[in-house]
């Protein structure tokens, strides 16, 4: 079976807000692939990244969302970088995967200066903008469907894929 619903993104997009408030409603679990990595691993993924390296971090990942793809049936969020990995964008086929769009300025906003996203560490708006980019096309390519996040509250996208879960 699956997931109910998987949810891609970039960073920002909402991924874990739209799904905790989606998973609430559907009244199935949330599990988020970044959250398991750090359970796994014993500690943040900004750690990971500082003291293993990226290409590391996208072993743990590949490795979490093929788990969670395979034993999880409730909503799950995958890191925004997931779908870099060819393997992951196979192991996608025939599920349902919500492709969360949100253009640079909303994304900047939402991110902000927080702590914690390693990748935007250093110049975030033209390092998102590139990530973004970089990886719209591969969100594209997986997704089943596609939500534009830009000026709605979580709460209006979470209610437009329960409807599209429906039909
Ligand atoms: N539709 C929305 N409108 C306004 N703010 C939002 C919306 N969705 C999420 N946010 C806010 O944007 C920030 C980032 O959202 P969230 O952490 O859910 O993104 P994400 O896609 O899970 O990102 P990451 O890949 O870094 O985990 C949070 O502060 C959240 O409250
Ligand atoms: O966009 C990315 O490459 C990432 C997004 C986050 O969800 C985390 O998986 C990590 O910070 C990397
Ligand atoms: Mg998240």
């Amino acid at each position: 079976m699956g997931p109910a619903c998987v949810l891609v993104g970039v960073m920002g997009a909402g991924k874990t807000t739209v799904g905790e408030l989606l998973a609430a409603e559907l009244g199935v679990e949330f599990r988020d692939t970044d959250v398991d990595i750090e359970t796994a691993a014993g500690r943040p993924i900004s750690d990971i990244f500082v003291q293993d390296g990226e290409a590391h971090f996208r072993d743990l990942e590949r490795a979490a969302v093929a788990a969670a793809l395979s034993s999880f049936d409730g909503v799950l969020a995958l890191g925004g970088g997931a779908v870099l990995a060819e393997e992951t964008r196979a192991a996608l086929a025939g599920h349902t995967v919500v492709f969360l769009s949100v253009e640079l300025a909303d994304a900047v906003k939402r991110v902000g200066l927080g702590t914690g996203r390693p990748l935007l560490a250093i110049n975030p708006r033209a390092t998102l903008k590139h990530l973004m980019d970089q990886r719209r096309p591969l969100y594209l390519e997986v997704a089943t469907h596609t939500v534009a996040t830009d000026g709605r509250p979580a709460e209006d996208v979470a209610a437009e894929i329960r409807t599209l879960l429906k039909g």
